[in-house]
């Protein structure tokens, strides 16, 4: 234990705050990693489509993964540098089909046998998502509204398919996946008509979910959207859309921090949710200005966003997943930086004095509940966040980025030179 921890811990307790029960609450959260920062959201199909749907990665920094066994390496490469145990997210485009095209709609859980097996290896929990852009069916940015039925149905049965899947990776790793519906439905400018598209989205959702999974085996989530590029004027799944589905099928509602208005934030909405809501999934993102999914930062939002989960006792209420991709860093740093700000957060509200800072509110005490709030924002947090990853077993918050650098000159650079070599 390092002098600069335990004088850190010596002010934290002068609050009345407990640190080692904050080291073990935030120990016990789970953080879903999403598998597609590692490559740009490619995929491992044999017949590679081009990104669609409204979403977009730019940047070209070296090294990025090719294929499932380089995407695993990452990833654990990127486990290895966070505090905790945490889950993978991943997509239906990331199957692994030894070479043979396999249509979306025909995805079995074979496909995904090499990710269960190193799940395992790792002792972790898969999250799951059908792919429902980036496909010749999905082109003009129609899919489970869409008004042909041929294209309706192709992907209701790719999203079936996707929670037998899930289903499966919950049986085998013992922990219940959770399958995420997201699609880009939606048009670019002002519809004729915002109900047909909406009641079609709502039949195909009804003809999904047909199937029961025992919620020890699949967590089923809606994930609803404000506006992406080309549906700036309408998205079918808007958040009415979703919440009003979700209470009325007991589904579980998936707020994206980058799905909303930009001067909405996710963190004034929690508490509301969890009044009415026993469980929640997020998917944390950092919106610059629209939904550009930045790597997460360690800023106002992240912060907020975990003491509403914290002072509210959510913890076991909350499904924690993350939705950023960055190609014009080291991608292995970037998953790096999200997911150990988003643990960072956590420790961060977990080390507030909220029962004082709730009882200045409730005596209308502002002038102290402010400065208080100030007061925190300069404590030596740092030095509880180092302590906390050095218990974890990974590097501090100086040492992680040699390791990467480290990776990227053994690793992820030769990929570089064998393209070349290739050529
Ligand atoms: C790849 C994800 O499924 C996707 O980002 C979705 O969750 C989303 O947020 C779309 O804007
Ligand atoms: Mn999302």
């Amino acid at each position: 234990m390092s002098s600069r921890f335990e004088s850190a811990k010596v002010q934290y307790e002068q609050l009345g705050i407990d640190v080692e029960a904050a080291f073990a609450k935030v120990k016990q959260v789970p953080i879903s990693v999403h598998c597609w920062q590692g490559d740009d959201l490619h995929g491992t199909e044999v017949i590679a489509n081009e990104l669609s749907g409204g979403i977009d990665v730019t940047g070209n920094h070296p090294g990025r993964a090719r294929n499932g066994e380089e995407l695993r390496r990452d990833l654990e490469k990127a486990l290895s540098l966070i505090p905790g145990k945490h889950r993978v997210n991943l997509h239906a485009m990331y199957a692994e089909t030894d070479g043979v095209p396999i249509e979306r709609d025909q995805l079995k859980t074979e496909h995904f046998e090499k990710w269960v097996k190193w799940a395992k290896s790792l002792g972790i929990g898969l999250d799951f998502n059908p792919t429902v852009f980036s496909h010749p069916k999905a082109a003009d940015g129609l899919t489970l509204a869409h008004p042909d039925e041929e294209i309706r149905t192709f992907w209701i049965n790719h999203c079936k398919a996707c929670r037998k899947i899930a289903a499966y990776f919950g049986e085998q790793l013992g922990t219940p996946s959770l399958v995420n519906i997201w699609v880009p439905d939606g048009y670019k400018d002002t519809p004729s008509d915002r109900l047909t598209p909406r009641k079609r989205l709502k039949e195909s959702l009804d003809a999904i979910y047909a199937d029961e999974y025992d919620p020890m085996l699949v967590l089923d989530t809606v994930e609803s959207k404000l506006f992406g590029i080309g549906s700036e004027a309408y998205v079918v799944g808007s958040h009415e859309f979703y919440l009003n589905y979700a209470n009325q099928n007991n589904k579980l509602y998936l707020l994206d921090t980058g799905h909303f208005h930009p001067t909405e934030v996710v963190s004034n909405k929690l508490s509301a949710m969890l009044l009415f809501h026993d469980q929640l999934a997020l998917h944390v993102s950092r919106p610059v200005r629209w939904d550009s999914d930045h790597v997460v930062t360690f800023d106002d939002e992240l912060r907020e966003i975990a003491i509403e989960l914290v002072r509210n006792d959510a913890l076991g209420n909350i499904h924690i997943g993350l939705d950023f991709f960055d190609a014009s860093i080291n991608r292995v740093a970037a998953w790096a930086i999200g997911t150990r700000n988003m643990a960072k957060a956590l420790l961060y509200a977990a080390l507030m004095p909220h029962r004082h800072l709730k009882q200045l509110q409730d005596e209308g005490d502002f002038t102290s509940r402010l400065a208080m709030q100030e007061q925190l924002k300069t404590y030596p947090f740092g030095d509880m966040w180092d302590e906390y990853c050095k218990r974890q077993g990974v590097p501090t918050e100086t040492e992680w980025l040699d390791v990467v650098k480290e990776y990227e000159q053994q690793v992820q650079l030769k990929r570089e030179s064998e393209k070349a070599k290739q050529r």
